[in-house]
C-alpha cells in the first residue's frame, strides 16, 4: 500500500500513520492534535445540542478516546490545541440579523425560542461553554476560542501553526460534520494535511451525518484513522 510522504517531512524521522485511503506521514514535531469544541454544549446532557434536540447520549466513549489520544500525543511531544466555540455574554461576536450565523446557529435559535435560556448557551464563562470535566488542558497546550464553525476563521490558528512549523493536523471532537469538517476543509485550502481519528469524533444529527463527513474527508480533503492506531504509531 502507498504512503503519502510530504516534501517538507522527508528529512525527519519517519513516523507513518496507517490511515484511509492510504498511510500518511505524521512527524510529531510538525503535527498538532486538535480537540474540537469538547464543551458541555456539545457533549453533555443539558448542554446546547441536547436542548436543541440533538442526541448526545453516546458521547462518553468519544470523551474517553479523546483522553487517550491527548495522552499519547502529549507523550510524543505533539502540540495539543483545544478549540472552544462561543461568544461574549451579549452575543455581539455571534453577529446580528445581518449575519448568516444569527439565522443558522441552533444555539441562538434555541435561545430565541426559549428566552429563559438567553445568556446561557455558548456564553464565555458559563457552564455550557466550559470544556467537559474529563478533559483538562495542561501548561503548554493552546486553548483557542473561536466564534464560527471553522477554527481558522477570525482566530490566530494559522499564524500559531505556521510559527511552530506545524503542517499536520490530527482532529478529534464534536461535531464531525460541522466544526471538525469545516476546520479540516479550511486547513486543506491552506496546505495543511488533515487526519480525523474517527472514533474520537461524533456527529450532530443522524448517523448518516457522521458517515457523510468521514466519506468527504477520506475521499476529498484528508485522511481517516482511529485512536488505537494513532496511539500505537506514536508509541512505536
Ligand atoms: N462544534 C460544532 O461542531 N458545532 C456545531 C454546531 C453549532 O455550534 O451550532
Amino acid at each position: 500500500m502507498s504512503t503519502v510522504v510530504c516534501a517538507h517531512t522527508s528529512s525527519l524521522p519517519n513516523v507513518t500513520l496507517p490511515a484511509r485511503p492510504e498511510a500518511i506521514a505524521l512527524p510529531p514535531a510538525q503535527s498538532a492534535l486538535i480537540v474540537v469544541d469538547m464543551q458541555n454544549a456539545y457533549a453533555t446532557q443539558g448542554g446546547y445540542l441536547d436542548l436543541a434536540g440533538f442526541d448526545v447520549s453516546a458521547t462518553k466513549p468519544v470523551i474517553a478516546k479523546i483522553h487517550q489520544a491527548v495522552t499519547a500525543a502529549r507523550a510524543a511531544g505533539m502540540q495539543i490545541i483545544w478549540f472552544q466555540n462561543g461568544w461574549d455574554d451579549q452575543y455581539v461576536e455571534a453577529g446580528d440579523a445581518g449575519s448568516p450565523n444569527f439565522h443558522k446557529s441552533n444555539a441562538l435559535k434555541t435561545m430565541r425560542k426559549r428566552p429563559e435560556l438567553q445568556g446561557t448557551l455558548l456564553s464565555k464563562g458559563g457552564w455550557d461553554y466550559a470544556l467537559v470535566d474529563e478533559l483538562v488542558p495542561q501548561a503548554g497546550d493552546i486553548v483557542l476560542p473561536k466564534p464560527r464553525y471553522s477554527g481558522f476563521f477570525n482566530t490566530s490558528l494559522d499564524s500559531m501553526l505556521r510559527s511552530r512549523g506545524i503542517r499536520h493536523l490530527v482532529f478529534t471532537g464534536i461535531a464531525t460534520n460541522i466544526c471538525v469538517e469545516s476546520t479540516l476543509r479550511d486547513g486543506f485550502f491552506l496546505e495543511y494535511f488533515g487526519v480525523v481519528l474517527e472514533d474520537a469524533t461524533y456527529q450532530a444529527g443522524p448517523a448518516f451525518a457522521q458517515q457523510a463527513a468521514i466519506f468527504n474527508i477520506e475521499t476529498f480533503f484528508g485522511w481517516v484513522s482511529d485512536t488505537d492506531t494513532f496511539c500505537e504509531t506514536l508509541k512505536s
